[in-house]
């Protein structure tokens, strides 16, 4: 595509290899439907990612009820969505890449970076290594549940990380687990859906995980569903504070609870940088 004909800049990147097609819109002027997400997030038909990052001031939203009142107009505002189109609290990997995307773009300094979420201001440093932290604020237990895979009951915590997960410690082989469809889930105790996680302790203090993200599917993945792994871990070791090293498929971060909150480190990488077609946008 020749510079005259650039259509919508995008970005590309990951944690963890849950991936985020990253849409700078500073002035709030992009016009992001469902159907647009759906489509950049279609492997086939799109770009493909688990979800898409649209940076926005959070003053631009253009939907002033989402911004929460912690939230300055001029902060820079994570607007996630999943692949599905649906709109989603919180993204703990996503928040990560998107203070990468920050730095990298010249529009943040390295170092603390405030960013703006639907569940709250969320205090994020990037890390010289490429690592980037992230507060992720009180992870609260809000009851228990179970859910089912392949005619296996699963019991588990539920988890308020600003989104809500089902966080399953269980000593089946995680690799076994049949995560294609949505494990079914309470919808009493998760009316807006849920995010379910498979936690294996390991010998040495660490775990492993699978998750199933509402909106999207199996995911290599989840920031916020590690912190909650770690919540359920902890309290199957019976402690509510502590650390934890947590394994995904796409990789590895660390999670630390603590009784004023938890922190969420691992790698965010960018990947590329390009412009969309501008003729394809406007068709969908
Ligand atoms: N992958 C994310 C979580 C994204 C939102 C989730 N699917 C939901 O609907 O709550 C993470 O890294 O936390």
């Amino acid at each position: 595509m020749r510079p005259s004909q650039r259509g919508v800049e995008f970005s590309k990147g990951h944690g963890t290899q849950n991936d985020f097609v990253i849409l700078p819109d500073p002035d709030g002027g992009l016009d992001l439907s469902a159907a647009r997400v759906r489509a950049l997030c279609d492997r086939q038909r799109g770009i493909g990612a688990d979800g898409v990052l649209r940076v926005v001031r959070a003053g631009k939203l253009g939907d002033p009820a989402s911004a929460p009142a912690d939230v300055d107009p001029d902060v820079w505002f994570m607007d996630y969505r999943n692949a599905d189109g649906s709109v989603a609290e919180m993204c703990g990997n996503g928040v990560r890449v998107f203070a990468r995307y920050l730095v990298e773009s010249g529009l943040a300094e390295p170092g603390e970076i405030p960013v703006g979420t639907r569940a709250g201001l969320r205090p994020v440093r990037t890390h010289p290594d490429g690592g980037v932290s992230v507060g992720m604020g009180a992870a609260e237990v809000f009851g228990e549940s179970t859910t089912t895979v392949g005619g296996t009951e699963f019991t588990g915590v539920a988890v308020d990380l600003g989104n809500p997960h089902l966080a399953c410690v269980t000593g089946v082989d995680l690799d076994a687990l049949d995560l294609t469809a949505a494990p079914p889930h309470d919808q009493a105790l998760f009316p807006g859906g849920v995010n379910v996680e498979f936690v294996r302790p390991l010998d040495d203090g660490q775990v492993r995980m699978r998750v199933h993200e509402r909106g999207v599917g199996e995911t290599r993945s989840c920031g916020t569903g590690t912190v909650a792994a770690t919540v359920a871990a902890l309290r199957a070791a019976g402690r509510t504070t502590g650390t934890r090293v947590v394994h995904v498929p796409g990789g590895t971060v660390e999670v630390e609870v603590t009784s004023g909150g938890s922190t969420l480190t691992g790698p965010a990488v960018l990947v590329a940088t390009g412009w969309l077609d501008q003729g394809w946008w406007d068709g969908l």
